[in-house]
């Protein structure tokens, strides 16, 4: 776990980027910093591997005070990705991936063994290895950035905006990539972002920063989304926040119906469509497995008669939600009402005579 402890960081020149920030980092999780332009995130996450030292108050990394930790030793345990990767521009793929072993005083035939599995962890091709950096996409050397700071098998991996440089689409891709690598690895990752949409994927917990260096709110994604804590995080967490929050409840609940007979189906029970009098027409489908409550929603959205068809994994059909079944689970996860009057508030209808 990391802690920071009423830490504060001010710049020579006076400015204050953080103000007496306190908050948990979790072991094994994705703790997200989020925040406008120049809220302090970037400064936070710094002061975690002394690349800045803070000015007042403590940081501890599983309880040990990170100024007591020399910093080249520090480093070592805590790997670390920045926008556009960073790499050495005249080093091989195999070399940039492989510079903590290096510096750890492997063997080269080691370092550069451990170097093609992590390429191949991160889901690059292994043939890219000989390469140089401007030889590969955006995308590509920010992989190779994931994979170089794996390297050394850090417990905690500080993250800044890794994914900024590149297309939305590509973007999409390395986000799914580090889920799934994190549910392999499960390090200590702080994330720091200045988009919610990325913050709220990625993360277990978000913390939501305001200029100034001072902590909005820290909450799990579903809870940021449904009780954010004031004005300030509303507007940052922006518009569709109640069929964003969809997409972090599971669509396993939603009650299943048998799949009617106008279902047209092909002889292995994959649906093809929805028989009507001119053909077949458009249906939605979702896995209750593994699909949220949004993508079922979007699901029946998506059919021409308002029915999301429920899949397993091989594509078959499992059964169907109507939108009353849909709607069911909705009321359930409706946000809590307002909580009622204090008791000795008096009973709210009755007016002073
Ligand atoms: N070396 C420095 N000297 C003086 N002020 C600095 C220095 N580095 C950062 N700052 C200021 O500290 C504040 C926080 O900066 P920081 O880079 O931590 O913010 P950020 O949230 O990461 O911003 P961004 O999203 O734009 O990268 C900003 O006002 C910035 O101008």
């Amino acid at each position: 776990m990391i802690t920071f402890e009423g830490v504060t960081k001010r710049y020579r020149d006076g400015t204050v980027a953080v103000d007496d920030l306190s908050l948990e980092v979790p072991t094994g999780a994705i703790t997200v910093f989020v925040g406008p332009s120049g809220c302090g995130k970037t400064t936070s996450l710094r002061m975690i591997n002394r690349m800045i030292d803070a000015t007042s108050g403590r940081i501890a990394l599983d309880g040990r005070d990170v100024r007591e930790i020399d910093p080249p030793t520090l480093r070592r345990g805590i790997g670390y990705v920045i926008q556009q990767a960073g790499l050495f521009p005249h080093r091989k793929i195999v070399d940039n991936v492989a510079t903590v072993p290096y510096l750890l005083g492997w063997s080269k035939q080691k370092a550069r063994a451990r170097a093609m599995e992590l390429l191949e962890l991160v889901g690059l091709d292994p043939g890219l290895a000989g390469r140089y950096p401007f030889q590969l996409s955006g995308g590509q050397q920010q992989r190779v950035g994931v994979a170089r700071a794996l390297a050394a098998d850090p417990p905690v991996l500080l993250m800044d905006e890794p994914f900024s440089a590149v297309d939305p689409i590509v973007r999409a891709s390395l986000q799914d990539e580090l889920l799934r690598l994190q549910s392999e690895l499960r390090k200590t990752i702080v994330f720091v972002t200045h988009d919610i949409d990325e913050a709220v994927k990625l993360g277990d917990t978000v913390a939501v920063l305001r200029v100034g260096g001072r902590l909005a709110q820290m909450a799990g994604p579903a809870t940021l989304l449904t009780e954010p804590a004031d004005d300030f995080v509303r507007e940052f967490l922006g518009r569709d926040r109640g069929i964003r929050r969809l997409s972090f409840i599971s669509a396993k609940e939603v009650r299943l119906s048998q799949a009617p007979s106008d279902l047209a189906t092909d002889e292995s029970g994959r649906p093809l469509g929805w028989r009507t009098a001119d053909g077949l027409a458009a249906y939605g489908t979702f896995d209750p497995e593994t699909d949220s409550l949004r993508a079922a929603l979007d699901a029946a959205l998506l059919s021409a008669n308002g029915v999301a068809v429920a899949v397993d994994e091989e594509g078959r059909v499992r059964g169907v939600a109507g939108r009353d079944a849909i709607d069911e689970l909705l009321a359930e996860y409706a946000p809590s009402p307002p909580s009622p009057p204090a008791a000795d508030a008096g009973p709210a209808e009755e007016a002073p005579a």
